[in-house]
């Protein structure tokens, strides 16, 4: 009996699948135009900042706002430094991640001006300061995960070290300790469903940050 298209391919060849989906989008995302990546990244910082002023319970004025676990993009990722700005100004707690061995992430709190140094891990930038863990974090309303594409079923494919895959598996969606998680990505890389190939240590996103706003997933349309 031959296979039936959706039985689960073997791991090397989703792995082969994911190189050569990263490789055209990596190419895909340098040759947008530096003016669409700013004019995105700001439209991007907009939709973020008024999701969170939809949802967010915000305590009393006097009180610290949650943390927002971000990142800091880095060329020619989506700019997250307008988000990053706005949210500090707003009085959010910014953290962003730090790679550590064996694929883990810790976090630093970031503000306007911090120190930063570039990771000996990854070609991405990381505040000099203190290191913690995710659980040592004041009140995280929301993490922003990175992506080079997400699929309209919420599946993400990323750099490919596998960091954010190891770190939200340990708060798995659907359990009560979940922390709300959406994806950022340009508009060109919001994908049809299935076009991001999984593996079963893939953690799906329940919606993903565009220019154009939040799409969550139950929202994302018909099954392609
Ligand atoms: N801004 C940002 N920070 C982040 C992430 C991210 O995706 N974006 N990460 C998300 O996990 C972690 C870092 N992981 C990364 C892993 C690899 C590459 C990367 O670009 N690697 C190679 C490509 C190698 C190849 O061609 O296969 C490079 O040097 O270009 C970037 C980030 C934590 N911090
Ligand atoms: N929870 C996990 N435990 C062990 N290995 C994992 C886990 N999650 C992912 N991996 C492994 O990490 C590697 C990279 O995973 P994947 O291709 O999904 O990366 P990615 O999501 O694109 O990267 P990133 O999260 O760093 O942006 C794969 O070999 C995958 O099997």
């Amino acid at each position: 009996m031959s296979p039936s298209p959706r039985a689960s391919k073997p791991p090397a060849e989703v792995g082969a699948d994911k190189a050569r989906l990263r490789r055209s989008l990596r190419q895909a995302r340098a040759a947008l135009a530096p003016a669409d990546r700013q004019d995105q990244s700001a439209a991007l910082a907009r939709a973020v900042t008024d999701h969170l002023g939809r949802t967010a319970v915000l305590p009393a004025d006097t009180a610290p706002r949650p943390t927002i676990a971000a990142y800091l993009g880095v060329d020619p990722e989506p700019d997250t430094a307008p988000l990053l700005e706005e949210l500090h100004r707003l009085g959010y707690g910014v953290a962003v991640p730090v790679c550590e061995p064996g694929y883990q992430l810790s976090w630093t709190a970031w503000a306007p001006g911090v120190p930063l140094q570039r990771s000996v891990r990854a070609p991405v930038l990381e505040p000099t300061g203190p290191r913690l863990a995710f659980e040592d974090l004041p009140d995280v309303a929301l993490i922003l995960v990175p992506a080079l594409a997400v699929d309209r079923a919420g599946h993400r494919i990323g750099q490919g070290g596998g960091y954010y895959d190891r770190f939200l598996a340990r708060h798995p969606l659907g359990h009560a300790d979940a922390v709300p998680r959406l994806g950022v990505v340009y508009r060109s890389e919001l994908l049809p469903a299935g076009d991001v190939p999984t593996e079963p240590c893939d953690q799906p996103l329940p919606g993903v940050f565009t220019a154009d706003g939040l799409l969550e997933v139950g929202s994302l349309g018909p099954p392609v």
